[in-house]
């Protein structure tokens, strides 16, 4: 069965009093019995804080990113054992800001996804077409593409954790919405594939969420569609109102 799942990916954004002001603002609002998973994203230095304030309560913490290696000479980077060590849960992977700015490639995104499965950290493997790709209908290929180099090598055990999110790219901060229609259609091509890769069991357990300019008053229809499963948030993540919109309002399938 899969899970409805709310996260928040806050980027860069929040310093330590905002972040706290945010965590414990989310914390002292949200049900115990909130149905859906609930997983904030703040930077690195405010992962420890989120955790403490968070604990007990029904909201996961998750890195924006991580290194792939254990230990060793990679100056500035973050190794799973870390995060896990912290009592961080999730990480978002591959996300088109850090495939843009910062070189991520389908390759990297596999060793990350591998290596946070096995530290028992979920993977938000996010993947997503350009403007240009989809005008030139190679949308689907693309996507197909993508989720089959960033499994590459999973068992079908290891794949019942992961967690998709499909962010087109020309979606992110835009305020411009896919359709709840455009969104799906991916979501279901996401899922075929994993289904043709992995089989059934993989298909039924994986959550596939939708990011991009998701909002209190859109995310209902969203996650209303069969293969879409909850919402990477963005910008809408920072304030508590409009987070708890968004988890108020998201249909539990
Ligand atoms: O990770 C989140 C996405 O990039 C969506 O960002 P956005 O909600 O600000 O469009």
């Amino acid at each position: 069965m899969r899970k409805t799942i709310i996260a928040g990916n806050w980027k860069m954004n929040h310093l330590g009093s905002d972040a706290k002001a945010t965590i414990t603002g989310l914390v002292s609002r949200i049900p115990q019995n909130v149905k859906s998973e609930v997983v904030i994203a703040p930077v690195f230095p405010y992962l420890p804080m989120a955790v403490e304030f968070t604990k007990g309560t029904p909201v996961h913490v998750a890195a924006q990113n991580m290194h792939w290696e254990e230990s060793g000479a990679y100056t500035g980077e973050v190794s799973p054992a870390m995060l896990v060590d912290i009592g961080v849960t999730h990480v978002i992977i591959g996300h088109s800001e850090r495939r843009t700015y910062f070189n991520e490639t389908d390759e990297t995104v596999n060793k990350k996804a591998d290596a946070a499965l096995k530290h028992g950290l979920i993977p938000i493997i996010c993947c997503g077409e350009t403007l240009e790709q989809r005008e030139r209908g190679i949308m689907q290929s693309w996507i197909e593409g993508q989720i089959e180099k960033a499994l590459k090598g999973l068992t079908a055990a290891a794949m019942t954790k992961v967690v998709i999110a499909y962010e087109p790219i020309w979606a992110i901060g835009t305020g411009k919405t896919a359709t709840s229609a455009q969104a799906q259609e991916v979501c279901a091509i996401i899922r075929k594939k994993i289904l043709a890769l992995y089989g059934s069991v993989a298909a039924d357990s994986v959550s596939v969420l939708y990011g991009g300019s998701v909002k209190g008053k859109n995310v209902a229809e969203l996650t209303g569609s069969p293969d879409i499963d909850g919402g990477l948030v963005g910008g809408a993540s920072l304030k508590v109102d409009d987070f708890m919109a968004i988890i108020e309002n998201a249909v539990i399938k």
